[in-house]
C-alpha cells in the first residue's frame, strides 16, 4: 500500500484515439487514486496525443511499483504509451553550469534559496573561478573546469563524472559559454536547459546583443531550450521579449536583456520540474 496522501505526476504521449484520457481516469478512479489537475492536448499534425495528470493516492491505493506495473499492462501497452510516473514531492537535483555572467545563477540561487524553486542543487561548474564566493555563501560545492579546445574532452568527461556522482535530474546552462559535443548532448538529452540570450531563431551564436543592435531590432528576448548538439536549434521551452528603440546601445540591451533572461531560464525550469514539459519532436508542449 501506498504512504497516504502521497502525490504522482503522470505524463504520457501516444498516437492520438478515441478513449485515451476515459482510459487514464478510469485506471485511476479504480485504484482510489484522486485527480488534482489534469490537461491534455492532441497534435493533430503529428497525429500525438499528450497529457499530464496529477493525482493523489488516496486510502487503499497501490505503492508507486504496483501503480506503474498495472499502468504499464493495462494501459500504456494498450495505448502504445511514452509515460513516466513521478513522485511528485520529490525534489529534482539540479547541476548548474556557469561562465562569466553570474545573474541568471544568482537569480536561480536566490529563488531556491527563497524557497520559490523546490530543486536541490547539489553543485555548482564553471570554466572560470568567478562565483566560487557566490556558491560558497550558499554552501554549495563549486567545481572549477577551465575548457580549452586541448582539455574539452576531458573536462566533459569531469562534468559527467560530476553529475553521475551527485545523482543529478537536470543541468542548466545558466549562460555557460562553451558549446557542448554532441556525445555530452546525447548523455544528457531532454534534462539540459539553456539560456539563449536572444528571441530565437533569430541571432544564435555567442554575441547575440550585438547581433540585434546592428540590426536595429524593436523586440529583443531570450529563449529557454533544450540543448542539443545543433547550437540553439533545441526543442524551445520558454521565451519572452520587451520593446526596445533606437536609443538604446548594445550595453542597455545587455542589461535589458539580464532581467529576460533570469525570469525565461527560471520559468522554464520551474515548468521542467513540474513534470509540464513533453517533447513533441523538434518541439514541446507545456502545460501551464
Ligand atoms: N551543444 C550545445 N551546446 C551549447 C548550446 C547549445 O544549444 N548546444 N548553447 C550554448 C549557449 N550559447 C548560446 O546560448 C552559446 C555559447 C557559446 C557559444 C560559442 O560560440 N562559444 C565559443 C567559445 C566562447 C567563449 O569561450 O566565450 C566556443 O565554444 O567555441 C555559442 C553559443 C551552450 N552550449
Amino acid at each position: 500500500m501506498t504512504s497516504p496522501n502521497a502525490e504522482y505526476i503522470l505524463t504520457v504521449s501516444c498516437p492520438d484515439t478515441v478513449g485515451i484520457v476515459f482510459a487514464v481516469a478510469g485506471f485511476l478512479a479504480g485504484r482510489h487514486c484522486n485527480i488534482i489537475e489534469s490537461a491534455q492536448f492532441g497534435d493533430r499534425l503529428s497525429g500525438l496525443f499528450f497529457m499530464r495528470v496529477h493525482f493523489s493516492a488516496t486510502e487503499g491505493a497501490p505503492g508507486h511499483a504496483e501503480l506503474e506495473r498495472d499502468f504499464a499492462e493495462h494501459v500504456a501497452g494498450p495505448f502504445r504509451m511514452e509515460w513516466k510516473l513521478h513522485d511528485a514531492q520529490r525534489r529534482q537535483r539540479v547541476l548548474i553550469l556557469v561562465s562569466k555572467f553570474g545573474h541568471c545563477l544568482n537569480d536561480l540561487l536566490y529563488r531556491y534559496q527563497a524557497g520559490g524553486l523546490p530543486i536541490e542543487i547539489p553543485a555548482i561548474v564553471s570554466n572560470h573561478r568567478d562565483f566560487y564566493q557566490l556558491a560558497a555563501w550558499h554552501n554549495i560545492p563549486f567545481h572549477y573546469l577551465p575548457v580549452t579546445p586541448e582539455t574539452k574532452a576531458q573536462q566533459e568527461r569531469r562534468l559527467l563524472e560530476i553529475a553521475e556522482e551527485e545523482r543529478v535530474d537536470l543541468v542548466v546552462l545558466a549562460r555557460y559559454m562553451q558549446v557542448l559535443s554532441p556525445e555530452l548532448c546525447g548523455r544528457l538529452a531532454g534534462r539540459a536547459i539553456n539560456i539563449h540570450h536572444s528571441f530565437l531563431p533569430s541571432f544564435k551564436g555567442a554575441k547575440p546583443y550585438h547581433q540585434a543592435h546592428t540590426r536595429g531590432v524593436k523586440l529583443i528576448g531570450a529563449t529557454a531550450h533544450y540543448v542539443t548538439s545543433n547550437l540553439d536549434e533545441g526543442p524551445i521551452i520558454e521565451q519572452e521579449a520587451e520593446r526596445v528603440d533606437h536609443t538604446a546601445t548594445p550595453d542597455d540591451l545587455v542589461a535589458i536583456g539580464r532581467d529576460i533572461e533570469n525570469v525565461v531560464l527560471a520559468r522554464a525550469v520551474k515548468s521542467h520540474i513540474e513534470h509540464r514539459v513533453l517533447l513533441n519532436g523538434s518541439k514541446t508542449v507545456v502545460f501551464r
